[in-house]
C-alpha cells in the first residue's frame, strides 16, 4: 500500500517469537505500518511453533549457523545474513526484542544499514555482566545502538534514563509477553488444579545454571519428587547442555514427567494451573507473576525485581535453600496463600499496541516527543520512579 512504512522485526528464539507475536497481530492490519518477521536460525524449530500456535509464519527464514558454533560467533553469522537480506532494500525501520545473540545481530545490522532500531524489553538489567550472560552484555550493547527503547517496566525506564540515554526516546510500554501470555489465557479453558498431587512445574536452561548449579537445583527437586504429594513436570529445552543432566539426573521417576518443549497453550495452561514453580526462564517471572502462580526463581540475581514484590521470590541455586522455600509452600496454605497474588509490574497486555503507536509517532513527527515521558504522576523531577 502507498505510504506504508515496512518495519522488519528479526527473532530469533522461541521468548522472541512469543513476545513479538502480539506485534504482528496489533500491526496485521495497519494502515502505515507493514510488519514482517525475520527469523534468524538460532532456534528455528521453537520459533516456527511458537508462531503458528498465534497463527503466524516468519516472512524469512534465514540460514542456521553450523551446529556447535560458538556463541559469539552466532552474533556474527546472523548480522551477515540479515544485512544479505535486507541491504538492498532497507526497512524504515528494524525492531529487536530481549536479550538474545539474534537480537545483538538485529541491532548492529540495522546500525550497519543505517536504519533506525527501536528495542523491545530495553533497559533490564541484572547489574552483573556474567549473570545471565551474555544476555546482560547484549542489551545494554542494544539500547546504545537503539533509537527507540520500549521499556517493560518503570524500573527498567528509570534505569536507562539513570545510564544517560535520551529521555525522548525512553517509553515505557510493558513488555509484550504479558500480551502473549492475556491473548493465550483468553483462548484456553478453565483452570484445572490437580486436587490430589500438586503440580510443580520445573523449567531450568540457562547457561550460568550449567555444571555445579544444576547439579545442586536437580538434588532439590529429587528431593521434592520423593515426597509422595507433588508431581513435577519438567519441559526439557532442546539444548543440549542442558538436557543432558536433567535427563541423566531426573529420569525414571514416578513423580517426575520429563517431556519436550511444551507448545506455548500447553505452557501457559501449565503455568496458570501450577501449584507451585521453580524456574530460571525470565519470561516465565513475568508470566506467574501476571497470573499470580507460587514462583521461586533459581538464579543468584534477576533483572526482573519487580515481580519479587508480589508472589516470585529469588531463592538461588542452593539445594537446601530450594527445598526449604518448596517446602514452605507445600506445607503452609496461609504462606501459599500469601504468595497467590497477582502482580503487573511488565504492563497490562497493551504493550503491543503502544509500541505501534510510538513508532508512528516517531515517523510521522520525525522525531521523539518533545515532553520527556519520565515526568509524570509516576515520576519526581530527578526521573526516579515514585514509591521505587
Ligand atoms: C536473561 C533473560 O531472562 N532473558 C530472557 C530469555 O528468555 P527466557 O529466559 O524467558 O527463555 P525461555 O524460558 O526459553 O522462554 C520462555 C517463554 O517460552 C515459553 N515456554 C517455555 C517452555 C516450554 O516448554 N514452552 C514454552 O512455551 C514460556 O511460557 C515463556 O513465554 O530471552 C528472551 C529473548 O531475548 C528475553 O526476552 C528474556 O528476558
Amino acid at each position: 500500500m502507498a505510504g506504508e512504512r515496512d518495519i522488519a522485526i528479526v527473532i530469533g528464539t522461541r521468548p522472541e517469537a512469543i513476545k513479538t507475536a502480539p506485534l504482528l497481530l496489533a500491526g496485521g492490519h495497519h494502515p502505515r505500518l507493514r510488519l514482517r518477521l525475520i527469523s534468524t536460525g538460532q532456534q528455528p524449530d521453537y520459533c516456527r511453533d511458537a508462531l503458528a500456535e498465534f497463527g503466524l509464519v516468519a516472512s524469512h527464514l534465514l540460514p542456521a549457523p553450523r551446529p556447535g558454533a560458538a556463541l559469539d560467533m552466532l552474533v556474527g553469522h546472523h548480522a551477515r545474513a540479515i544485512m544479505r537480506l535486507l541491504r538492498r532494500a532497507p526497512p524504515a525501520l528494524m525492531l529487536v526484542q530481549g536479550d538474545t545473540s539474534s537480537a545483538l545481530a538485529g541491532a548492529l545490522a540495522a546500525r550497519a544499514l543505517g536504519v533506525p532500531l527501536g528495542h523491545v524489553e530495553a533497559g533490564l538489567r541484572s547489574g552483573d555482566l556474567t549473570a545471565p550472560w551474555p544476555e546482560e552484555r547484549n542489551r545494554r550493547v542494544i539500547d546504545a545502538l537503539a533509537d527507540l527503547l520500549f521499556a517493560p517496566s518503570v524500573r527498567a525506564a528509570a534505569r536507562l534514563a539513570a545510564e544517560g540515554h535520551d529521555r525522548t526516546r525512553i517509553h515505557r510500554t510493558g513488555n509484550t509477553g504479558i500480551d502473549a501470555l492475556l491473548w493465550m489465557r483468553a483462548r484456553r479453558g478453565a483452570v484445572l488444579h490437580a486436587p490430589a498431587r500438586r503440580l510443580i512445574l520445573f523449567t531450568c536452561h540457562r547457561r550460568e545454571s550449567f555444571g555445579a548449579p544444576l547439579a545442586a537445583i536437580c538434588a532439590a527437586v529429587l528431593r521434592l519428587a520423593a515426597r509422595g504429594d507433588v508431581e513435577i513436570l519438567c519441559p526439557v529445552h532442546a539444548n543440549p547442555a542442558a538436557a543432558a543432566p536433567i535427563r541423566a539426573l531426573l529420569g525414571g521417576r514416578a513423580t517426575i514427567r520429563l517431556v519436550a518443549a511444551l507448545p506455548y497453550s500447553a505452557m501457559v495452561d501449565a503455568l496458570a494451573g501450577a501449584y507451585l514453580i521453580l524456574t530460571d526462564s525470565g519470561g516465565i517471572q513475568e508470566e506467574a507473576a501476571a497470573l499470580g502462580t507460587p514462583t521461586l526463581v533459581l538464579r543468584r540475581r534477576t533483572e526482573r525485581p519487580e515481580v519479587l514484590a508480589g508472589g516470585v521470590a529469588l531463592v538461588g541455586t542452593d539445594t537446601d535453600a530450594i527445598v526449604a522455600a518448596a517446602e514452605r509452600l507445600l506445607d503452609d496454605p496461609a504462606h501459599h496463600r500469601a504468595m497467590q497474588k497477582p502482580a503487573w509490574p511488565f504492563g497490562k497486555g497493551d504493550a503491543a499496541g503502544k509500541i505501534l503507536d510510538h513508532i508512528e509517532q516517531y515517523f510521522s513527527t520525525g522525531r521523539l516527543r518533545d515532553r520527556p515521558l519520565l515526568l509524570g504522576d509516576d515520576w519526581t523531577k530527578d526521573g526516579a520512579p515514585k514509591g521505587a
